[in-house]
């Protein structure tokens, strides 16, 4: 070969080398880009999800200017309303997924999968207190408004395992609680274990220490609420006068105390029942009336009765004039402000005026009664 033809394969070597190089320094440095903005863009992801979890998990209310749609606000005044944490539940449920049946939390709510990644494993506990009572008195209101407390954990519908379902076992029952974790009360609400004769007993057999909650209200309002929610369920139903008087009218002035609605407000009668298995510092007596004008006030009775931090406090409530109760801000599963449902706080038809002053008259004594069983005047007229 010339020398004329090797300088010139040399310099297309040179310059396929050149090429070669420049190539593989472009892919490198693409490939070194991307993998880059993708571990930027995980980290990031990471750090939005964790500090979402935070900030649900820590105390620290954020403040800030506004209020619900519907809540009470005293003219020229702007509220400050403050939403405080309450659970740890429901709000990023869609981001987690469960690759098999036995990874699922023990209730469906992922925060389950996140204690038991902190070697915290929530079981199915006995209750260790009980809202007894009474029918119609406010047991829906206390028991959601007690449940915000993030230390006490509440069957959600009525058990009414001591009355209606006892011979299913103490198994039965527990697998009724939701899962709690060590120190959290376990609670659940079935009215109509404060009137039902066998009950004290059955649940003093199952734990002598159960602390036990009672909303009580007026007896003559409770049983035109007991009436109005019966009457609601069965249209053409006697009016209330003919049911809660004997041959059928006020005016024999002889009321029916076998009549449930009439029943149930001899508060003392059924009070004594509890007595001879429960000591008195056992239980807790909310007024039903108070439980509507200062919500607040009444749940931190309770807090204190079941030895909690007072965490719900009057910035969980506001007041819907619409509805004529106190609503909530937001609550497990509800993370805007709302109301108990359709069925609290019915409107009452028109009572006789002297029927229901015949049957103030009845309850008085039993009335004056349950004050002197209980240390508490609750000024019912
Ligand atoms: N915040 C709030 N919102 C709505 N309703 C409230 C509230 N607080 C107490 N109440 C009163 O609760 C009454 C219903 O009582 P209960 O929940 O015990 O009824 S039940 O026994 O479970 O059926 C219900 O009775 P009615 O007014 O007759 O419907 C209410 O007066």
């Amino acid at each position: 070969m010339s020398r004329r033809n090797l300088d010139f394969s040399w310099r297309i070597n040179k310059k396929s080398f050149a090429i070669t190089v420049g190539l593989c320094v472009s892919v490198l440095y693409l490939s070194y880009t991307f993998n880059f903005c993708l571990l930027s863009n995980l980290n990031r992801t990471f750090r939005q999800q964790r500090s979402r979890f935070l900030s649900l998990i820590t105390p620290s209310p954020k403040t800030f200017r506004s209020e619900p749609k519907d809540a009470f606000q005293e003219p020229g005044k702007q509220t400050v309303v403050r939403f405080v944490p309450l659970t740890w539940g429901g709000v990023f449920e869609s981001d987690w997924k469960f690759s098999n049946e036995s990874e699922k939390p023990v209730d469906g709510a992922p925060k389950y999968r996140f204690l038991r990644q902190q070697g915290l494993r929530p079981t199915r506990k006995f209750p260790d207190t009980l809202i007894i009572g009474v029918k119609k008195g406010g047991t829906r209101a206390l028991l959601e408004f007690i449940r915000l407390h993030p230390d006490v954990r509440a069957a959600g519908s009525e058990v009414h395992f001591f009355d209606r379902f006892y011979s299913k076992g103490l198994q039965w029952y527990r697998h009724h609680m939701p899962p709690t974790l060590e120190g959290q009360v376990t609670m659940e609400k079935t009215p109509s274990y404060f009137v039902t004769r066998e009950v004290p007993q059955r649940v003093h057999q199952m734990n002598p220490a159960t602390k036990l909650l009672v909303v009580v209200r007026d007896p003559v309002t409770r049983a035109i609420s007991d009436y109005t929610q019966a009457a609601s369920k069965k249209p053409g139903m006697r009016r209330f006068e003919e049911l809660a008087f004997l041959n059928g009218s006020s005016g024999s002035g002889l009321v029916d105390t076998s009549w449930g609605p009439v029943k149930i407000g001899v508060y003392a009668r059924h009070l004594e029942r509890w007595l001879q298995c429960f000591s008195l510092n056992q239980l807790l007596f909310v007024s039903g009336e108070r439980l509507i004008v200062d919500p607040a006030a009444e749940i931190a009775r309770v807090q204190d009765f079941l030895g909690l931090k007072r965490v719900v406090t009057e910035k969980h409530f506001y007041f819907n004039s619409t509805k004529g109760f106190p609503c909530l801000m937001k609550s497990e599963g509800h993370p805007s402000p709302h109301c108990l449902g359709k069925t609290k706080g019915r409107n009452h038809p028109h009572i006789d005026p002297v029927a229901v002053q015949r049957l103030r008259e009845f309850y008085r004594p039993f009335n004056a009664r349950f004050y002197q069983l209980t240390g508490i005047n609750f000024g019912w007229p």
